[in-house]
């Protein structure tokens, strides 16, 4: 399949879909006929415990040229740049720490191979917590498949195009979308216009919903329906094929002899989707003081205690803004949550320089943190007027509990010493 076709997409957020690459190929009126049309396999692929609420049920039946069942067995290969949780490399940091962007890659490194871990939290093996990787690649990966067991994938490219050809059919995703691939789901990275690197929220715990409104009613924040999901495309490819799977932390693999992204017609509500981070609707002040950010929060992933998150996905989207007698930027802070920032492009409002697009920073619990010096004085003086702050694309993951760096994130290069001097020099003004 070539990035030439044209691609579609199915609207919506956790609702049921339904996609057949055949007529026909769906089963009509029940999900595991005696004989599945055409000669597909009928398979259920769960997202959680089937006895979960009927809100946060998700599932979805594929009907595939082959059972995944049939598959050699896998054996443990190199987890390269990839760490897994609990991170024991190093301990959890009190100090503001950021970096920039990692380096290139060595030619012919692959989206797996590409993926390099900057640190996390919670237990893998409790599915809870999340790990906060980066990954910087050149090359598609041909005859190679991923699949993650450990949690879904939140993509977020920062520069470059990927194709993500997926189980369920193909998803584009470029900067300024985000892509998310469920847990188990099988897919492969396509680089459609060259080399590409991004951030990937690994979320171990519950699957990320849409936050509720509350107060704000039934609209605003992201739209369900500005969630695309693909359109069933499937490979019939009858050779050999690498199947990478996350499984515990470490990587495994199998020589399959057919492509296992063989589903021709799927229906359910356990899909991957993309969303263009520039529709989300933002919702701000319109009088005095900011709200915190998680009115920016375009998923959640929920904790077993209501309100507590085990990772938010934050999005600082283009928008007007000013306050009554307040200061514009993000206010000065200590949080109980931890926060991993990244920039897509251009420039954060807090930080005046040293935050660049690929880079990264971590305000681990109850660090303090906010705007750097020269920002604290700019917006100190500024004349209060309406502004668009559209000059760039940040975003957070936000996690309920530290996030404890891996060896390479604070011993590598492009850990920026001294960040601490941002803040230096705010000077005592108390008279
Ligand atoms: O640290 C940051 O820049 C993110 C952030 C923004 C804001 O307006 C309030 C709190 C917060 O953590
Ligand atoms: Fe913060």
């Amino acid at each position: 399949m070539s990035d030439a076709q044209a691609l579609s997409y199915l609207s919506g957020f956790g609702n049921e879909h339904s996609s057949e690459a055949v007529p026909g190929a769906l089963p009509i009126g029940r999900n595991s006929p005696q004989r599945a049309p055409l000669g597909l396999y009928a398979e259920q692929l769960s997202g959680n415990a089937f006895t979960e609420p009927r809100a946060h049920n998700r599932r979805s039946w594929l009907y595939r040229i082959r059972p995944s069942a049939a598959h050699p067995p896998f054996a443990r290969t190199g987890n390269g740049s990839l760490r897994s949780a609990p991170f024991e490399e190093t301990v959890p940091d009190p100090n503001r720490l950021r970096w920039d962007p990692l380096p290139k890659p060595p030619a012919g490194t692959d989206f797996v191979s590409g993926l390099w871990t900057l640190g996390g939290n919670g237990d893998v093996r409790q599915r809870a917590g999340i790990a906060i990787h980066l990954y910087a690649a050149d090359t598609s990966m041909t005859d190679r498949v991923f699949s993650d067991s450990d949690g879904e994938l939140l993509i977020v490219p920062q520069s470059g195009a990927l194709l993500l050809h997926t189980e369920f059919g193909r998803l584009r995703a470029e900067p300024g979308h985000m892509a998310l691939i469920p847990r188990g789901v099988r897919f492969s990275v396509e680089l459609p216009a060259g080399p590409a690197r991004g951030y990937v929220c690994e979320n171990y715990g519950r699957p990320f919903v849409l936050p509720d409104l509350g107060p704000i009613g039934a609209n605003g924040l992201a739209n369900p329906r500005d969630f695309e999901a693909p359109v069933a495309a499937w490979q019939d490819a009858e050779g050999p094929v690498e199947v990478v799977n996350k499984y515990c932390g470490n990587l495994w693999a199998a020589v399959y002899d057919h492509s296992p992204l063989d589903v021709v017609a799927w229906h359910g509500n356990l899909v991957p989707y993309r969303y263009d981070l520039r529709r989300f609707n933002v919702i701000g002040t319109i009088s005095y003081d900011h709200p915190d950010p998680s009115i920016f929060t375009v998923l959640t992933s929920p904790s077993d205690t209501p309100g507590l998150a085990n990772a938010d996905f934050v999005v600082f989207a283009p928008r007007w803004l000013v306050g009554e007698d307040t200061f514009r930027p993000p206010y000065f802070h200590r949080n109980v949550m931890s926060e991993y920032m990244g920039l897509i492009e251009g420039a954060y409002d807090a930080k005046a320089e040293g935050f660049v697009p690929g880079g990264g920073s971590l305000h681990n619990m109850m660090s303090a943190h906010g705007p750097d010096r020269e920002t604290f004085d700019r917006a100190s003086a500024a004349e209060l007027a309406p502004q668009r702050v559209d000059n760039g694309l940040a975003f957070m993951f936000e996690t309920r509990w530290p996030v404890t760096a891996t060896e390479q994130a604070i011993s590598g290069e492009h850990l920026q010493r001294g960040y601490d001097e941002v803040w230096q020099g705010l000077e005592r003004h108390f008279s």
